[in-house]
């Protein structure tokens, strides 16, 4: 039978231990909240001795959490154990988390205890904390760097005194998977009464392996509760990453054969939560929850998943809680996928040849920015329809604005196959320009409008002008895109021109001088 794997989240206690994580009683009620819905068996709260408002916080969340275990850490004295007892008086379903560090280092510099004392003060700790509940977790602390005689007679002692739960904590990251893994395996097989407890892995990240290392304690170890973070928040580099083990455990079922109950579409709303009231921001390569998680941006990429999507992809992005994939348009992205996007944009071209012409434009912005957005398709697409009617034709500009000095604009453009070079200054960069494109056009509009605006977010984006002119009792609209808004402005002032354009004057524009 499929053995089920706990998920015990400590976001809310060594996810706290981040420098600049710490959260108010309401932020961590609401992550708790999230954490329900992601049905996380166990929720560490806090540490319940650490301060009045961890105290307020454990017990606010042990009112309202109804389906998960709510625990709180505790040291193993009966101070701290006592108030970790009163925080959760009214959870629904509670554990206690006791710890003493058993490595001889932390024993003898930092504890200045004797291996006999922290024995003895761990077999008390767990016997006072069975006064407050049946369900007591025991964490010997930096427990990979502890001897493993000394901690196999610690932890069997542990659960003689009713330890429901042994955790075998790697707290500096030192160790690598192989080897956590069968430290675990080594000490329930040397401990006699290894089956009356669960076993736990709680893994940190200073070598980049709190993920690697915990599943390694459950597949080698039999492990069968991991301590994990969402986001992988925690203590210095982190803890296990919550979504990365979930993820693993859950597309490789081939290998581990176990069960998590963990609802994963909540994955993706507890990591934008955590990350919205901790203000860590989530690496954009971050597995499962980074932006570009499912992102495809290369052709040959974006061609297989539109094809067939295992091809590229070993989860689905709307199992972990994202509304779909992403096909980012960029500079590697191949004819298929623009194709397709141009399809979802409802843009229909007509001919092979329009497609093509399409494609070129786009590939030629793709070259000026990273991403292509919907919007600027449908500006591409859209320059494209206009242009074949343009009477006029931007072809390139260049411009010099220094700080106490007037901007000059220098403007080429096209009308038919004759080119038109026009210099002018003005107030700004824009206001040269659109002086240069006049001075030679002469068309005597009155400008009634200008905008610019971003069409997507970043400063990288496209700008969208907006020109408006009047001239004998018409009033026209002209707009224009670029990732330069000052080229944008010329392209704008030149759709409104062209507008306006009256094919009775052609002779008199022809007659412009280049
Ligand atoms: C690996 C981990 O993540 S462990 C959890 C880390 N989390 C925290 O530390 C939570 C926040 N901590 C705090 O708010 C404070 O440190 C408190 C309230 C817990 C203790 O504060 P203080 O009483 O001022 O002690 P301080 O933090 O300076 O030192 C820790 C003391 O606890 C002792 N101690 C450390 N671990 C344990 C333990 N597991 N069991 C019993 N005593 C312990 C230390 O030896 C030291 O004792 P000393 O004062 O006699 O030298
Ligand atoms: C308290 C224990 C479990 C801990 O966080 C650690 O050792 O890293
Ligand atoms: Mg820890």
């Amino acid at each position: 039978m499929t053995d089920k794997l706990i998920i015990f989240d400590t976001t809310l206690r060594d996810g706290e231990q981040s420098p600049g994580a710490s959260m108010t009683r309401d932020e961590k009620v609401r992550i708790a909240r999230q954490l329900e819905r992601l049905k996380v068996d166990v929720i560490e709260a806090g540490f319940a001795a650490s301060s009045d408002g961890d105290f307020a916080a454990i017990s606010a969340i042990a009112q309202v959490i109804k389906d998960s275990t709510v625990c709180s850490l505790a040291r193993a004295n009966e101070k701290d154990i006592g108030r970790a007892a009163e925080a959760l008086k009214a959870a629904n379903s509670k554990r206690i988390h006791t710890f003493i560090a058993t490595s001889p280092l932390h024993m003898e510099k930092k504890l200045r205890m004797t291996p006999d004392q922290v024995f003895e003060q761990a077999k008390a700790a767990v016997r006072f904390a069975r006064n407050h509940t049946n369900d007591i977790e025991f964490s010997p602390e930096d427990g990979y760097r502890s001897e493993v005689d000394f901690l196999c007679r610690v932890i069997e002692a542990v659960i003689a005194e009713g330890a429901t739960t042994i955790n075998v904590p790697d707290t500096v990251g030192y160790a690598v998977p192989e080897l956590y893994g069968n430290f675990i395996k080594t000490l329930r097989e040397r401990i006699p009464n290894s089956d009356k407890a669960v076993w736990s892995v709680h893994c940190h990240n200073d070598l980049g392996m709190g993920v690697a290392n915990s599943l390694a304690g459950v597949k080698i170890g039999g492990a069968r509760q991991i301590e994990c973070t969402i986001n992988g928040l925690g203590e210095r580099a982190g803890n296990t990453s919550l979504e990365e083990v979930v993820m693993a455990i859950k597309t490789r079922k081939d290998y581990f054969d176990l069960a998590v109950g963990i609802d994963t579409t909540q994955i993706v709303p507890a990591s934008k939560m955590v990350s919205q009231i901790t203000g860590f921001v989530v690496q954009p390569n971050k597995a499962v929850v980074g932006a570009n998680a499912f992102a495809h941006a290369s052709g040959i990429h974006q061609d297989g998943v539109l094809k067939a999507r295992d091809t590229y992809e070993i989860m689905r992005a709307e199992d972990v809680g994202w509304a779909a994939n992403k096909i980012v348009l960029g500079k590697l992205s191949g004819r298929n996928a623009f194709k397709q996007r141009l399809q979802e944009l409802g843009i229909e071209l007509e001919t092979e040849t329009e497609l093509n012409d399409a494609f070129s434009r786009f590939k030629a912005l793709a070259d000026q920015k990273a991403e292509i957005f919907d919007e600027d398709i449908t500006a591409i697409v859209g320059n494209n329809a206009e242009e074949a009617s343009d009477y006029y034709r931007f072809v390139s500009l260049s411009q010099r604005s220094e700080t106490g000095e007037r901007p000059f604009s220098k403007v080429i453009f096209k009308s038919g196959k004759e080119e038109f070079v026009s210099e002018a200054e003005g107030n700004g960069p824009v206001d040269a320009t659109l002086n240069a494109i006049e001075s030679k056009v002469k068309s005597g509009a009155e400008q009634l409008l200008y905008s610019v605006n971003a069409i997507t977010t970043g400063t990288e984006s496209q700008g969208e002008v907006t020109v408006r002119l009047a001239k004998g009792g018409r009033i026209v609209n002209g707009v224009g895109t670029d990732p330069d808004i000052v080229a944008a402005s010329a392209k704008a002032y030149l759709a409104a021109l062209n507008k306006l354009h009256d094919p009775s004057q052609h002779k008199l524009n022809a007659q412009m001088t280049v």
